[in-house]
């Protein structure tokens, strides 16, 4: 077994992060307007296992989309990377991708999974590469060997930022690796947390370049920081991402219709719509953007995330869900399933209900009101999954990217408890992977700590 080969010097370890949905504003950010997004509780976990010192390869075992290949690490193209001109450091900031250096990664990426078919190989394709990127950049030639292992609650390619979490994951774990972060701890200074947390995030940055050619930074920046965070472009200028430090942790239910969605398209339809009804559109967009700005002038507001705050604004952040999936309905984007899922949610009144993301497809979220009857919810949850739909009772306002270092979990009472790599393979679903690592799940196990932002 693996594990047994694992250095005794340096301990398994786990790192997670979590996905997002956009709770307010999408489209409407197409066009300048504030949106803003928050971290759910679906997660990404990455083990990390270290080998001996004569066991001289790189593992990846994404073990979600069945990527797994290993690397000898002295046959990287460690020389490209290491040229002085090139190098870069676990402190710079990186806003671009190398071509030279995509270049030299390009064979060894592309040696994976060789003899599957070509749409399943482009995936293990982008996941190798981003790591690759990432491993070359801030690890080193005399690195020892690792096993990286991944699982995800987090549905892929739903619009709920899987591969930004997955990268954050990556960039937390390499960092840790060469020993840049220290915590996270209770007592850290508020700018050692920010700057740690940035510090990962603009590597989760350089790795979702890899996947995704063009990312926005919306969702690495909300996975690594947690809570929420307004995202908001300007012009042709770089799009400003501001983490809100202050939003609770909000019951939410998530409804993914299983029906696939192309942000592009829905965008295209948007700007169609804006082409033909020129005005029209506009006060479409602007509504969307008022209600962003008014949601945001509320979470911001003074004592809006204690107890007291939250049941008093609970009701207004709950009609803007629902005014702000009118306008989303209003300028096409919706989708029969997608309503569907509202008129479901709407006869029991158990919450508040929108689209999230691109539309057409894809998932809707409902923020819970207060005291609503668990008989209910479960009888609902039976009629969506009835009709298809697949349900998360997840958390908005989720914690960011956090350790837990090392892989052990002390129970009270019970004594420590290692994370075994292959209980962690071959746990069985969302359901599996949480009841053995979630995060948030267990509350009384200790290990889990997050970096969190504060200014
Ligand atoms: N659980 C996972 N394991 C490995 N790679 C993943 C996982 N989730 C996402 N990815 C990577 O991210 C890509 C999905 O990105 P994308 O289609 O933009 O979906 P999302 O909106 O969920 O981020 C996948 O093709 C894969 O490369
Ligand atoms: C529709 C849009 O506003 C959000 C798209 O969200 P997603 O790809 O579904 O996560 C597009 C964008 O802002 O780039």
């Amino acid at each position: 077994m693996e594990r047994k080969s694992s250095s005794p010097m340096a301990p398994t370890f786990m790192v997670s992060a979590p996905g997002k949905v956009i709770v307010f504003g999408e489209h409407a950010a197409v066009y300048d307007k504030p949106a803003i997004a928050a971290a759910i509780s679906l997660r990404s976990y990455l083990l990390v296992t270290t080998l001996s010192k004569s066991q001289r390869t790189v593992k990846l075992n994404f073990r979600d989309i069945g990527l797994d290949h290993t690397w000898k690490i002295d046959t990287l193209p460690w020389d490209v990377f290491q040229q002085p001109i090139k190098k870069k450091f676990y402190y710079s900031l990186v806003d671009s991708l190398d071509p030279e250096l995509l270049e030299a990664i390009k064979p060894h990426a592309e040696a994976v999974s060789k003899d599957l078919p070509e749409k399943q190989r482009k995936i293990h394709i982008r996941s190798a590469t981003a790591f690759l990127y990432l491993f070359l950049s801030l690890s080193s030639p005399e690195s020892p060997g690792f096993i990286y292992t991944l699982r995800s609650t987090i549905p892929i390619g739903a619009g709920l930022g899987s591969s930004a979490s997955v990268c954050v994951c990556l960039s937390a774990a390499l960092l840790l690796q060469i020993r840049t972060l220290a915590g996270p701890h209770p007592d850290q200074p508020p700018e050692e947390a920010e700057t740690q947390i940035e510090r990962i995030n603009r590597w989760a940055f350089v790795g979702e370049l890899c996947t995704h050619g063009d990312p926005s930074g919306i969702d690495n920046t909300v996975s690594a920081s947690g809570k929420a965070v307004v995202y908001q472009r300007n012009g042709a200028n770089a799009p400003t991402v501001t983490p809100l430090t202050k939003f609770p942790k909000l019951p939410l239910l998530l409804i993914d219709t299983q029906h696939a969605r192309s942000t592009a398209t829905q965008v295209d339809k948007v700007r169609g719509l804006r082409a033909n009804h020129e005005q029209l559109t506009e006060s479409i967009l602007n509504g969307i953007g008022q209600l962003t700005a008014s949601a945001l002038k509320l979470i911001t507001s003074p004592g809006f995330d204690s107890r007291d705050g939250i049941s008093r604004t609970l009701d207004h952040l709950g009609t803007l869900i629902r005014v702000n999936h009118g306008f989303l309905v209003s300028l096409g984007v919706s989708h029969p399933r997608l309503e569907r899922i509202r008129e479901l949610v709407d006869y029991t009144d158990i919450g508040w209900t929108k689209l999230t993301g691109a539309g057409g497809g894809g998932c809707a979220i409902t923020l819970f009101k207060p005291d609503v009857r668990e008989e209910t919810v479960q009888e609902l949850e039976r009629d969506l999954a009835a009709e298809g739909f697949r349900i998360y009772e997840t958390v908005l306002g989720a914690d960011g990217v956090g350790v837990l270092w090392p892989a052990v979990f002390r129970t009270e009472g019970e004594g420590s408890e290692e994370i075994d790599q292959e209980k962690f393979e071959n746990a069985p679903g969302a359901k599996g992977i949480e009841e053995l690592v979630g995060v948030g799940v267990h509350e009384n196990r200790e290990g889990w700590k997050f970096w969190t932002r504060y200014i």
